[in-house]
């Protein structure tokens, strides 16, 4: 096989890495500075004096770290106590071998995936070292703020669930699909609402999602929609009772799209179409939104004592198929690894293992696409089969709006279009893709 493209990296002037490094993620750490300051009375109501003396701590760690971003600094090792710091140690030296040797990596320099994901795990590293504040989650807030924005289009969705597919168990096969389809998109169109692209701003589902998808439809570049449908309702034709059909989701943002996600999850369930749901969530805060096994848990909880009774309902059908076992929750630390997915089946072995167990993997979001990808120069008309470099765990799908520039399995002449008339096609949330790898 060909030698893999460049990564996407702030050395190249005027890409959105550049601009990312540059303005976006200084602004993120603005508000996480901002937001501990917010919080002052909270700790010191909590931990009495050690809560402020670990705040402003936090504080001045975070206040560095921006200033090292901001002025190239070379990359530093980790140097907390998680399990995941061999690691990450180990990547930056991976990263210093690929350089001649008088240069290091730095902010701008090394790949735009490496260095966003360390400013993250950097973020985490300050409060750890700062009990008693250690496992505060400073994007709690924006994701609860986020959440209850989206209120009514929550609301609308439960509805559709709880009422409209009441009857699943008599749709024929047509009608199933065009079912699948329509949650698909929603789930899709769930990916706009992530709070890293906007720098922590509201970004919330405020239109009704289920009205809106026809018009959408011309913005999904890819639709391998019928692919998965294929897969989905050939296994459960050949399903015997005893047999497992399981799809493993594999989470992207806390919030609206959470919801998007379960509500897929549950429809996948009720009509049989699968016997087991697999969500992998993160370990730690992680571009703002990303859901965490307490967003997950308060997403759950929250809904259970709504007002509304068809989000109340859908709480508690969730909480039951939890414990039932049919709906799983599963967090892994190679999620916040800055690897690209090809290393996984060396890097985490057990993880690559419990996804071979999957029928189907679905990844959620901008993320896990570039890190599918390896977050490189494609050309757009490479084969997402190639891109994925050996990553075959089992059949998967990205379900990505486009929030940064790689984007491949493209149609000849597709991408070069947008690049005249829409220069930031790539990056603006408008366009999504439904793209599927068989694996063999
Ligand atoms: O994975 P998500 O939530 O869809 O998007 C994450 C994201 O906002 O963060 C990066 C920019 O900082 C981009 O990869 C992407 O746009
Ligand atoms: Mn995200």
């Amino acid at each position: 096989m060909a030698a893999v493209p460049v990564s996407l990296a702030g050395s190249f002037q005027g890409s959105f890495a550049y601009f990312t490094i540059k303005d976006r993620l200084p602004q993120i750490l603005t508000r996480v500075i901002d937001t501990l300051h917010r919080h002052k009375n909270e700790f010191f109501e909590e931990h009495g004096e050690k809560g402020i003396e670990a705040e402003k701590n936090t504080i001045s760690i975070l206040s560095k770290l921006r200033n090292e971003l901001q002025t190239d600094k070379p990359l530093v090792p980790l140097d907390d106590k998680l399990p995941d710091v061999p690691l990450w140690n180990q990547y930056l030296e991976y990263q210093q071998n690929l350089l001649d040797g008088n240069e290091q990596p730095s902010w701008f320099q090394s790949p735009w995936l490496y260095v966003e994901c360390y400013m993250y795990r950097r973020i985490h590293e300050a409060l750890v070292h700062n009990p008693p504040i250690d496992d505060y989650d400073v994007f709690k807030e924006a994701k609860i703020e986020s959440f209850f924005e989206s209120q009514q289009a929550i609301i609308a969705l439960c509805t559709y669930l709880q009422e409209h597919l009441k009857n699943i168990e008599d749709l024929d096969e047509k009608q199933l699909q065009e079912e699948l389809f329509k949650l698909l998109q929603v789930s899709l169109w769930g990916n706009k609402c992530d709070l890293s692209i906007s720098a922590g701003e509201d970004n919330s589902q405020k239109a009704s999602p289920l009205k809106s998808l026809d018009n959408l439809k011309t913005f999904i570049l890819v639709d391998d929609m019928e692919s998965i449908w294929s897969l989905l309702i050939n296994s459960k034709k050949r399903r015997t009772s005893i047999e497992v059909t399981r799809v493993d989701i594999v989470l992207d943002n806390a919030g609206y799209e959470l919801i998007t996600d379960l509500i897929l999850a549950d429809f996948l369930l009720s009509s049989k179409l699968v016997t087991e749901i697999h969500f992998h969530g993160k370990c730690i805060p992680w571009y703002v939104s990303d859901t965490t096994k307490q967003d997950f848990n308060w997403t759950i909880k929250q809904l259970q004592s709504a007002n509304n009774r068809w989000m109340s309902r859908c709480g508690m059908n969730w909480e039951g198929s939890i414990k039932k076992g049919v709906l799983v929750y599963h967090d892994h630390i190679f999620w916040t690894l800055p690897h690209e997915f090809c290393s996984m089946a060396q890097v985490a072995t057990d993880l690559y293992t419990e996804l071979q167990k999957s029928h189907l993997i679905i990844f959620k979001g901008d993320l896990n696409y570039r890190k599918l990808t390896g977050d490189r120069k494609w050309e757009f008309t490479v084969p997402f089969h190639q891109a994925l470099n050996k990553f075959h765990p089992a059949p998967l799908c990205s379900l990505r709006t486009l929030k940064s520039d790689v984007q491949v399995g493209l149609k000849p002449g597709q991408g070069e279009q947008f690049v005249t008339s829409e220069p930031d096609w790539m990056i603006c949330g408008k366009y999504g893709v439904v793209q599927f790898d068989a694996s063999l």
